[in-house]
Order: structure tokens, then sequence, then C-alpha cells
């Protein structure tokens, strides 16, 4: 049995679905998952082992991916990792979002991505399914060792 360390935000509730989602496979594979939501309302702490992040996509302005287009609501996230070493830690980010926003899709992860340098595991839309949590918790086991 192992423990796996998840940060992630949640505005509308749909991260926080796919999040008990990942945690059911966990569960069935005899896995634990560690979990931290973060949000305005959460303290600064220092990260004492690795984790990915999950991160939903909010932005406005712009219509493509140039930098006009500023991030609203997840900043509480991209805080905590910056604080003190955790970034240190982070080791890979799924992301998420809505297709809609085509050239938009799951940009907040790719810019989590390239300034952090750690890779994209895994991306879903809104809630994600069943099936897309089997997948991404086998990628988050790779990523974070058994
Ligand atoms: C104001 C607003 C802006 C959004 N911008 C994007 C975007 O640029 N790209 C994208 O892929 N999804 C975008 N989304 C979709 C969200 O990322 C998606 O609904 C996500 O599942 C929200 O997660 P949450 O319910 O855990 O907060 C946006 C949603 C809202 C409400």
């Amino acid at each position: 049995m192992a423990t796996y360390r998840l940060l992630y935000i949640s505005i509308e509730g749909n991260t926080e679905s796919f999040v008990q989602k990942l945690a059911a496979v966990a569960e069935s594979e005899g896995d634990q998952l560690s979990l931290l939501a973060l949000g305005d309302e959460i303290d600064p702490a220092h990260e004492k082992e690795p984790f990915v992040a999950l991160v939903p996509t909010y932005l406005n302005g712009g219509t493509g991916t140039g930098p006009e287009v500023v991030e609203i609501f997840t900043n509480a996230l991209a805080d905590y990792i910056d604080f003190g070493n955790n970034a240190r830690y982070l080791r890979g980010v799924i992301g998420s979002g809505n297709r809609n926003f085509n050239d938009q899709y799951i940009l907040t992860a790719k810019r989590y991505a390239e300034k952090y340098h750690v890779p994209v595991i895994g991306d879903y839309e809104l809630r994600g399914t069943s099936r897309e949590a089997e997948k991404i918790f086998a990628r988050i086991k790779e990523t974070l060792g058994e």
C-alpha cells in the first residue's frame, strides 16, 4: 500500500469530483491519497514529500495563448507551490478545462509545466470519467513512485 500526495484547487467542484474518482480508484487498488485542497483560507506550509498538482483552467482576456491571457481564481494554488521549497517537490501536473476554449484548453497546467519544469501527466474535461481516473491514477503512481 502506498500513499500519494495530491494538491488541487476547485472553484466550482469539478476538480473535487475528479479527485473523489481518483480516491475511489486508489482505494480499489489498496492505495491512499494524501489530499490538500487549496484556497485563500489555507495557510502556507512546507511540503515534505513529492506531490502532483491538479490544475483547472480559469483565464480571461485574449483569445489565444499570448501573455495577455490572465489567471483568475487559481492563484492560491500557484502561491502555495511557490512558498518556501514546495516547488522542489512538484513532480507533475494534471490539467483540466473545457475543450470549448480551444487553444486555451488546459493552458494553466501547460504554463505550470513550463514554469516548474515538470510534465503534464494527464488531462480531462470538467468532472472527468472513471476511466480517465484509472488512467491518470496509473500516471500518478509512475510519477510519484510505488
Ligand atoms: C471564467 C471561466 C474561465 C475558464 N477558462 C478556461 C480556459 O481558458 N481553458 C479551459 O480549458 N477551461 C476553462 N474554463 C473551464 C474550467 O477550467 C472547467 O470548468 C473546470 O472543470 C473548473 O474546475 P472546478 O469546477 O474544479 O473549479 C473556464 C471556466 C470559467 C468559469
